[in-house]
């Protein structure tokens, strides 16, 4: 579904951001990208869709082959791979409900989603989102008024209502308390085994990586240094990844019980 062949990054001022990277990620898979800082986690996640160009190999999302100078091409693949980030870009000002509008965007002419003209059944699927994060009670609110989980899952809605058969995410969590993380990657989960999307999310936290993960990817340098089932990235594996021990700071907390429906 999203191979990487041979996959490279240099940066304008030269520095090599990936290097030699092969990879294939299934449709539905539930993939965490981890390293510590600077590994290069974020530059594969934004080659996916093109955010950072790729300068050598080919990238490939099903039969489409990413080419960040291809503006039209682009958007079509943006429109199928969603991203949702740390600070969840949600348009504070508006509402909920349009912000996860903004999600239908491709399925509108241009001219009738600048001036927020939506039809009924785009409507109909934002609701469906929002409902499928738990807030649908707070379609009419204001997002800035909304706490970091629920912007959170409104970004998460948002993406939906896009109709995704991938969605990215980088440091979806990093900003958010440890039970509030770990709703949102619960909804994250959810949506994949329901929806049978792929997701490919950069964590810091090894414990939430091995909690909500099907597969763990370890990067150092900007390469791959370790990739399988989570049950094999043991403690030992992740050393060799770090190049140190891992330690209390490398978890984020201690499993707590929790409801993807709890707002957060
Ligand atoms: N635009 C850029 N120009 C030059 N170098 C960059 C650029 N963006 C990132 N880098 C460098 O590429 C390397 C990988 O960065 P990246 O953001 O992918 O790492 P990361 O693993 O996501 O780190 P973090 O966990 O801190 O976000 C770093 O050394 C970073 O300084």
């Amino acid at each position: 579904m999203i191979k990487f062949e041979d996959v490279e990054v240099v940066y304008p001022n030269g520095f090599r951001g990936l290097s030699g990277i092969n990879l294939e990620i299934h449709q539905g898979e539930f993939v965490a990208i981890i390293g510590l800082s600077g590994a290069g986690k974020s530059t594969l996640i934004r080659a996916v869709n093109g955010l950072v160009p790729y300068t050598h190999g080919t990238l490939s999302v099903g039969e489409t082959v990413v080419d960040p100078k291809n503006k039209s091409k682009l958007r079509k693949l943006r429109s199928k791979v969603g991203m949702i980030f740390q600070q969840f870009n949600n348009v504070g000002r508006i509402t909920v409900l349009n912000n996860v509008l903004i999600g239908r965007s491709a399925f509108t002419p241009t001219w009738r989603s600048l001036i927020g003209w939506y039809g009924h059944q785009d409507k109909e699927v934002a609701f469906q989102s929002l409902e499928r994060v738990g807030i649908v009670e707070k379609a009419y609110n204001r997002a800035a008024a909304l706490s970091g989980g629920q912007q959170q899952r409104v970004a998460i809605a948002r993406v939906l209502a896009q109709d995704p058969e991938v969605i990215l995410a980088d440091e979806p969590v990093a900003s958010l308390d440890p039970p509030t993380a770990r709703k949102v990657l619960g909804d994250l989960r959810t949506i994949q085994r329901d929806l049978g999307i792929t997701c490919v999310v950069n964590m810091h936290h090894l414990d939430l990586a091995r909690d909500y993960a099907d597969r763990i990817i370890g990067m150092r340098d900007g390469k791959v240094v370790f990739d399988g089932p989570t049950a094999e990235a043991t403690d030992s594996v992740i050393a060799e990844v770090y190049q140190r021990e891992v330690s209390a700071g490398d978890q984020l907390a201690p499993e707590a019980e929790v409801s993807s429906k709890e707002p957060g």
